[in-house]
Parts: structure tokens; sequence; C-alpha cells
């Protein structure tokens, strides 16, 4: 039995569950990995020249032990999130520590601590086989996941998935992720695969969308209002091309900062009017290494007006960090909310903390979604509300390419990778439902 045998099945229009169940498991797929020796590779390299086509390798791996509450996935197409950048060049510190913190947490984690990391938070494909315990999934079902994993052993999660003192991101925190031909997740992950998606359309979201959904929608996160002057740096990226899309179907008013004309292009065509092109306008919120020019902040804030009509901003979608913190705190209003949930830029921030607390401003701090979170993000995508902003897709053995381009902020929105799926476009079982919102779903695609 290959894999071979199982993406025949998953093409064939009349495989049943039945079928699936029946199909033998392959003794080994193929998977991108990082590898526990090289952790030191790219030691006193600069961040930007750590290169993640020399650290990303395509291994052929085998099938991890099925346990119990879990699911084997056939990986039809997955997708490039930054934290696998972030694997892939051992910053802001190596995965393989999550992995051996796994590890001794019991035995079957143990299976987590290998000398090899499958990386990868998205997938699109179709349930292999489910583990003790698991009723809600079956074999042949077609599936996505998000990427949250927790015991919830605590009380502390009980009420908030994201707050168990086990949480952690699968196929970063955990191993056997997403951009392999096979994956191994907890089937709490799994979510209906929407069906007027391909699979790598499918597979683009899940990560960002889940995150933007809760940094700026939820009450966990900033709790978006109608009419909200929302500042989304990075607007056409992985996580802003939803926020963007998220203010704009909410009845905020997004205003975008990009780094082209190009990206602002795609932002007008997304809905946005305001849109604050960084590089054109040449900000410069650092003078040098230590020191930051509020004059600056006062430039950008200006800008802000001229875009608004004079307000100032309520809801800032922080995710850059270091080099746009301290302005973000400067143009948000009164009473306004600045929420993160990353610092690509540099996790030491700096902000004049009389604007946070005179002005009565918050920070808070968001980190993917919980589960209901996820689940209510993934059913905007499948009713056409939200859609995908997948640009470029790439086969599995040029994953440390699309990776580079991630990195080197040469993308737009989504990269997409093809894991067991043969070519693009294949998956769709709603052709309707996608002739509907067919200009949304390619806004992104080949640009
Ligand atoms: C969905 C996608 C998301 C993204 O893309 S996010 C971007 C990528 N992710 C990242 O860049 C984050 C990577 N992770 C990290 O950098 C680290 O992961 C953290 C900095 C978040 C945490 O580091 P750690 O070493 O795990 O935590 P500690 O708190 O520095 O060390 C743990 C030890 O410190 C003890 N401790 C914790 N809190 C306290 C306290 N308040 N007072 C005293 N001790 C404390 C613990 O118990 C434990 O101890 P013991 O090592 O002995 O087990
Ligand atoms: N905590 C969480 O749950 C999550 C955290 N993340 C983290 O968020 C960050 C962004 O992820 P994602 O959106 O997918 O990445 P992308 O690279 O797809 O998009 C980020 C965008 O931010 C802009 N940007 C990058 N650097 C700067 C800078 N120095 N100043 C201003 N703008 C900048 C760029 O847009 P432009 O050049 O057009 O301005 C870029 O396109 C990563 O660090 C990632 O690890 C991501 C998802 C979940």
């Amino acid at each position: 039995m290959t894999v071979k045998d199982i993406l025949d099945a998953i093409q064939s229009k009349d495989a049943t569950s039945a079928d699936f169940a029946a199909l033998p498991l392959p003794e080994s797929y193929r998977a991108i990995t990082v590898h526990k020796d090289e952790t030191e590779m790219f030691a006193g390299l600069q961040t930007r020249d750590k290169d993640p086509r020399k650290s990303i390798h395509l291994d052929e791996v085998p099938v991890p032990e099925l346990g119990p509450g879990e699911a084997l996935v056939a990986v039809m197409a997955s997708s490039v999130n930054y934290n696998s950048v972030w694997t892939s060049i051992f910053e802001p510190l190596s995965t393989f520590g999550f992995l051996e913190r796994y590890g001794r947490t019991n035995e079957l984690a143990k299976r987590h601590d290998l000398p090899y990391h499958i990386i990868g938070s998205d997938l699109a494909g179709v349930v292999l086989r489910t583990g003790p315990g698991v009723n809600a999934w079956k074999p042949g079902d077609e599936v996505v996941a998000h990427c949250l994993s927790v015991e919830l052993e605590s009380s502390d999660g009980h009420n908030d998935t994201m707050l168990d003192p086990e949480q952690r991101i699968w196929g970063f925190e955990t191993n056997f992720g997403g951009l392999a031909e096979v994956a191994l997740v907890k089937s709490n992950q799994l979510m209906p695969k929407p069906g007027h998606l391909s699979w790598e359309e499918a597979a683009a979201p899940g990560l960002v969308n889940s995150t933007a959904y809760r940094q700026l929608v939820s009450r966990n996160g900033a709790g978006m209002k109608q009419g909200d002057n929302v500042l989304i740096w990075g607007a056409s990226g992985g996580l802003g091309s939803y926020a963007t899309q998220f203010a704009l179907a909410g009845g905020a008013n997004p205003i975008c900062v990009v780094s082209s004309d190009q990206k602002a292009d795609i932002c007008r065509s997304m809905g946005a009017e305001a849109i604050i092109d960084r590089s054109a306008e040449g900000y410069k919120f650092w003078k040098d290494e230590q020191t930051q020019d509020p004059k600056e902040w006062k430039r950008f804030g200006k800008r802000i007006r001229e875009l608004t009509g004079g307000e100032d901003i309520d809801i800032v979608f922080e995710h850059p960090g270091r080099e746009t913190f301290g302005a973000s705190v400067y143009v948000t209003r009164k009473g306004g909310t600045i929420t993160t949930c990353a610092s690509t830029s540099g996790y030491m921030h700096e902000y004049d903390n009389r604007y946070l607390w005179m002005s009565l401003k918050r920070i808070i701090g968001s980190h993917f979604a919980n589960y209901r979170e996820a689940w209510e993000a993934n059913r905007l995508i499948a009713k056409g509300k939200i859609h995908p902003t997948l640009s470029k897709v790439y086969s599995l053995e040029d994953t440390g390419q699309a990776a580079y381009d991630v990195h080197r902020n040469l993308h737009q929105g989504k990269v997409g990778v093809l894991c067991l799926a043969p070519e693009e476009g294949l998956g769709v079982r709603d052709e309707e439902m996608r002739a509907k919102h067919i200009d949304a779903i390619n806004r992104f695609r080949n640009i």
C-alpha cells in the first residue's frame, strides 16, 4: 500500500467511508521537515540572511501511531504560515525544545519528540483513520484542520480553550504537521471542508483567518463594531488580508497599510478605500536602533486623519512589532485598543506609555483562536462571507522556496502547497456556490 492508492480512492467518485476504512495505511509518507542536528546551521547570520531553502527538507517518514481522540488525515493541500518560517530559521528559538517538552508530558506524547520536526499548521484533506473515542468524524470525510492542540485536563482552559496550560500550535509546537502527505491531528481540530473551494483554496485561510477573527472580531480580542476605524498593518499579507475582509464585512473602516502600489491595488479590489503605502510615504519610526522619532508617529497620524476625515484609530491590528508598535500606540484614539499577536520585526517593543495611560488605551495580547472561534471563522469561509486569499501555489518539493518567499516578503496574501493533490483546482463539490464567488476567490491569484 502506498499513498498513491489513497490518492486514487480520493479521486474516485464512488469510494465510500467503508472503502477508506479498508485501505491499509502506508508505512511511510513524504513530509516537510527540519532536522534537529541542523539547529545551529545559521548561527551568526542576520535574521534576513537565514535561508529556509537550506534548512527545509523533504523526507520519507514513518506513519505515526494513532492515539485516542486523534485522526490521521491524507493531506491534499496545505499552506505556508510564518510560524513555519520561524521554525525553519530556528528563531526565536528552536522548535525542538517544544517537542522535547511535550514529549515529557506522557507516554503517547513521546511520539512527538523526534530528531525531525514535520512542520505546517494548515491542511485540507480526507480522514483516513480515527482513534478510539472519535465519533464525529469517519474515514472519507473531507476536512480542514485548525491548529489548536489542547489537552483540556485543566479547568483553566474550560471557558476559553486558548487558556489551556497545555495549549500548543499543531505543526509548530507539536510534530506531524500539515506540510506532508499524511498528518496526525486531534479529532477536535477537524472542521468540514468548504465545498465551493479547491483543496489548496480550502487549506489557505485556516490559521490566519482564525487568528484575525479572534484578534479583531471576537470579544476575546478587540470586539470590533460597525464604524470602527481599524488600522491594519500588512493589509494584503497573510493575517492582514483576512483582517481587511472582517473590517469590511463588519461595517468597519479599514485603514490599510501596505508597501507597494500592487498591494494597494489588492486592498482596493477587496473594497478598502483608505490605504497608506508605507514605502512610498517613507515612514521611519526609528532614527537609529535605540531611538524612535515621535515626529514620524505624528506624520503618520496626520495621514490617518486625512483619510478618515479627522478621526483617529479605534483598533490597531498589530503584528510587525518593534518597528511599528510605538506608532501604533500613538495613533490610537482615546479609549482605543491595540491588539497584537506577533512581533515580526522584533519582540522587545518600546512605546511612550504617557500616550497609553493618559488616553486610557488598552493593549490586548491575542494568539490564534479557541475551538469555537476557529469553527466560526471556518463557517464564514464556508458561507462565502470571507474568501481565501491564495496567490501562488507550490509543490511539496518547493516548500523551501515558498517559505523563502514569505520570509522575504515577496508574496501576496497566502502561499499554498500541493501535498497529495496532483494539480490545482481539484476537490470542488459545490460549483454553483463557487460560481457566485469566483471573482473574490481568485482576487489574489497569480499576482
Ligand atoms: C498560530 C501561529 C502563531 C505564530 O506564528 S506566533 C509567532 C511564532 N511564535 C513565537 O515566536 C513564540 C515562540 N516561543 C517562545 O519564544 C517561548 O516559548 C516563550 C517566550 C513564549 C516562552 O518561553 P518559555 O521558555 O516557555 O517560558 P519561560 O517562562 O521563560 O520559562 C519557563 C519556565 O519559567 C517558569 N515560569 C513561568 N512563569 C513564571 C513566573 N511568573 N515566575 C517564575 N517562574 C515562571 C516556568 O514554570 C518554567 O519553569 P521550568 O523550566 O522549571 O519548568
Ligand atoms: N499569534 C498568532 O496566533 C499568530 C501570529 N502570526 C505572526 O504574525 C506575523 C505576520 O504573519 P502573516 O500575516 O501571516 O505574515 P505575512 O508575511 O503574510 O504578512 C505580514 C505583512 O506585514 C507587513 N510587514 C512586515 N514587516 C513589517 C514591518 N517591519 N513594518 C510594517 N509592516 C510590516 C508586510 O506587508 P507590507 O510589506 O505590505 O507592509 C507583510 O506582508 C508573523 O510574525 C507570524 O508569525 C501569524 C498568525 C497567527
